[in-house]
């Protein structure tokens, strides 16, 4: 069977999650950060990570976050997962309050609402268990076992490795385990699935199946994706790349799917900075080097847009 194409998965996910959300006017925000602030005090010394960081993916939305190393990407992760509480400003997953909500409810957001694959295949997949048994466990253990070999099976095969349902982690390559470990993190159907780094462990080739995984679930169930990862190049994978820096968003890549004039489908590829409600933005580290911007810098206003220019040497 073909695989479909970009536009079709495109049109597939905000069919499935709309009737997911109960109608397309709740499609909204998701998942909303406003001014984040996460500020980590070791020996005495404070230790910005996110600095004010603003991000709205919509329901059914698949989003990868990229950025350096130390740009606050696990930070982020960690909050928005459930794990840690940020010092300021807004987190919110589903409805969910992630600065007040108690522990009880936070125990519920994780086992109910969310669903996490690691980088380290081994942590994702028990390894006695075979395939099938790890996709069936979470199910078991949300007392919803009955119909559980079922699904499981349905979503082995929907993620092209339904044929390794007896075999256990040991038996299979990372990119394999990595689709698995996609089941069993949707197995019991949440709303919002987080990807720390899913592919760091991978090859190119194996990484694009794994991405392949993270884009069927998005399309056929309506599951918000999220997936953070320092490498760049996930950005030809996904249709919305957010990239974070020093704690920020600063730029967005996105990507769509247009038919020509002579009806070939094309993929269109914009990159935007991103402004927040203060009117701050950063522009990119090779426009500044370029043009050697330092300090300070003049700044027109054009009728349709805004011109940069370096400032005057003092
Ligand atoms: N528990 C902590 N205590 C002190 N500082 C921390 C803590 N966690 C993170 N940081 C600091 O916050 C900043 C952001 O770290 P974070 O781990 O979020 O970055 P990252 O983008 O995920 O990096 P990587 O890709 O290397 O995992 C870094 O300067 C880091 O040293």
């Amino acid at each position: 069977m073909a695989a479909p194409d970009l536009a079709t998965l495109q049109r597939r996910a905000a069919e499935r999650a709309a009737a997911r959300a109960g109608g397309t006017d709740r499609l909204r925000g998701h998942i909303v950060c406003d001014g984040l602030v996460r500020i980590f005090k070791t020996e005495g010394v404070e230790v910005f990570a996110l600095q004010g960081l603003d991000l709205v993916v919509d329901r059914g939305e698949l989003v990868a976050i990229v950025g350096a190393s130390g740009s606050g990407k696990s930070t982020m992760l960690n909050v928005l997962s459930g794990l840690d509480v940020p010092t300021a400003g807004i987190a919110r997953v589903a409805g969910y309050d992630l600065l007040t909500m108690s522990p009880r409810k936070r125990l519920t957001y994780r086992r109910h609402t969310v669903g996490f694959i690691w980088q380290q295949t081994a942590r994702n997949l028990l390894p006695y268990l075979t395939a099938r048994e790890n996709v069936e466990l979470p199910q078991q253990l949300a007392r919803r076992g009955r119909g559980a070999a079922k699904r499981a099976q349905e979503l082995l095969g929907m993620l092209g490795v339904g044929e390794l349902a007896n075999r256990r982690p040991g038996e299979m390559s990372g990119g394999q385990q990595q689709r698995v470990a996609v089941a069993v993190a949707v197995a019991n159907n949440p709303e919002v699935l987080f990807a720390d780094e899913p592919t760091g462990e991978l090859d190119e080739a194996t990484a694009a199946e794994v991405f392949g995984a993270l884009r069927t679930i998005n399309a056929e169930l309506g599951v918000t994706v999220v997936i953070v990862t320092h490498d760049h190049s996930v950005s030809s994978q996904v249709r919305r790349t957010v990239q974070i820096r020093d704690g920020r968003t600063s730029a967005e890549v996105r990507r769509s799917a247009r038919l020509s004039e002579d009806g070939v489908e094309e993929l269109i590829t914009e990159e935007y900075a991103v402004i927040d409600r203060s009117g701050r933005l950063q522009l990119p580290a090779t426009f500044v080097d370029e043009l050697a911007l330092r300090e300070r810098v003049k700044l027109t206003l054009e009728p349709d847009h805004v011109a940069v220019f370096p400032g005057q040497e003092k």
